[in-house]
């Protein structure tokens, strides 16, 4: 027996909304259902600020349709698509005042327990090596003494699991809460074991939400200095979304040279100060190669761009990581090099770059400057 839109539609009138008492189905806010066999997918419409608040209603939709007959699994996804237009504006009205330094407001989102700072790994676009740098900082933070974990809210592209080579799937350790995975001493969880790979592209932006609020409230983290999230790359709704419903301490930016990337870089950064969450600064990756042969440096791209960019920004700038084999070999085999090569020079750039990072959550960065978003 296949489910219907109609049967999903009356089933979702038995879920109320918390404010007015009014039905899911009848408040107009489902979105895009999906059916597939037994799979039903769906969206439900809010404001970005609800996201707490329409936790439990989408936790009732989706058991009240996984009761009908017919139906084998149920993904329904908070979208903000519907408040981007409100963050935006929010946005413009906020983009004339000081951006918010380590010493400004607090972020709006409420913070994890046992978790004393969260920061976000992001990048203006993809493949710049976000994931690699996100992956190389954790480890050099925890061997500067630090507890971390580190979180992929990569939805595009999940790759911190291969890149810490982790197999398998969190457990539960008691009703929806998961235990986080573990690897060379960090916690770790991934939007990749949340949801299910075959999850068409245009479903995830939507799904951002549910399944942040997910990660940061049901994985028992336990006691970490810091949690470090690698964000989705890029600048859009599910991203400004994502930085503004995370209780992010700061923000660190990874670009590499070429002025595309900056272009993208400073679209990043545009997004955080929006948002008032700090920028820790500008790492540039993929800065110059290293000749795996013979050691030979060579700028291939005009190297030094992301340090002008950042002069320019007024905000730090975090250090330069090589293109190097190394780097990416060990990256892909599941090995970060801080990891599994610690004395080398590339694994000594990542240790500098968290000694910067650690400074910047330490609050002596200081405060970014008044910038006009253009
Ligand atoms: N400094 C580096 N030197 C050499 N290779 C690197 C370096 N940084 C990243 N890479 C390689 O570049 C590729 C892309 O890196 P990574 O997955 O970290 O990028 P990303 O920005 O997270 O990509 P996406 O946004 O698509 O997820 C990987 O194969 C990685 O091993």
């Amino acid at each position: 027996m296949t489910v219907t839109q109609a049967d999903i539609l009356r089933a979702l009138e038995l879920v109320k909304l918390p404010a007015s008492g009014q039905s899911l189905t009848s408040s107009g806010r489902i979105a895009n259902i999906l059916v597939d066999g037994g799979k039903v997918i769906f969206a439900i419409g809010i404001d970005a600020t609800e996201a707490d608040a329409m936790e439990p209603v989408r936790k009732a939709a989706e058991s009240a349709v996984s009761g009908l007959p017919g139906v084998t699994q149920v993904l329904v996804g908070l979208t903000a698509d519907k408040a981007a237009p409100s963050a935006g504006m929010q946005a413009r009205q906020q983009a004339h005042r000081p951006a918010a330094g380590p010493g400004g407001p607090p972020p709006k989102a409420a913070g994890v327990p046992g978790v004393k700072q969260i920061i976000a790994v992001a990048s203006g676009k993809g493949g710049v090596g976000k994931s690699t740098t996100t992956a190389n900082l954790a480890v050099a933070l925890a061997t500067l003494g630090m507890k971390v974990g580190v979180l992929d809210a990569d939805i595009y592209g999940p790759s911190v699991p291969k890149i810490f080579g982790i197999t398998g799937k969190p457990k539960l350790v008691s009703g929806r809460t998961l235990a986080p995975m573990e690897a060379y001493g960090l916690k770790i969880m991934s939007i990749g074991f949340l949801i299910d790979e075959e999850t068409p592209m245009i479903w995830r932006g939507p799904m951002v939400i549910s399944a942040i609020t997910q990660m940061l409230r049901e994985v028992a983290w336990g006691e970490l200095d810091v949690l470090v999230v690698d964000m989705p790359p890029g600048t859009g709704d599910a991203q400004l979304t994502m930085a503004q419903q995370t209780p992010l301490a700061g923000a660190v930016i990874v670009s590499t040279p070429q002025d595309l990337a900056l272009l993208d870089a400073r679209r990043g950064v545009a997004m955080f100060r929006k948002v008032e969450v700090p920028i820790l600064g500008i790492v540039e990756n993929m800065s110059y190669f290293i000749c795996p042969e013979c050691g030979h440096r060579s700028d291939i791209f005009a190297h030094g761009g992301a340090r002008r960019e950042a002069e320019r920004l007024r905000i730090p700038f975090l250090g330069e990581i090589p293109l190097a084999m190394q780097i990416r070999e060990t990256s892909d085999s599941g090995r970060p090099i801080v990891a599994s090569d610690p004395g080398s020079a590339h694994a000594k750039a990542y240790v500098a770059l968290a000694r910067q990072v650690q400074a910047g959550l330490g609050g002596t960065v200081r405060a970014a400057p008044r910038i006009v978003i253009e």
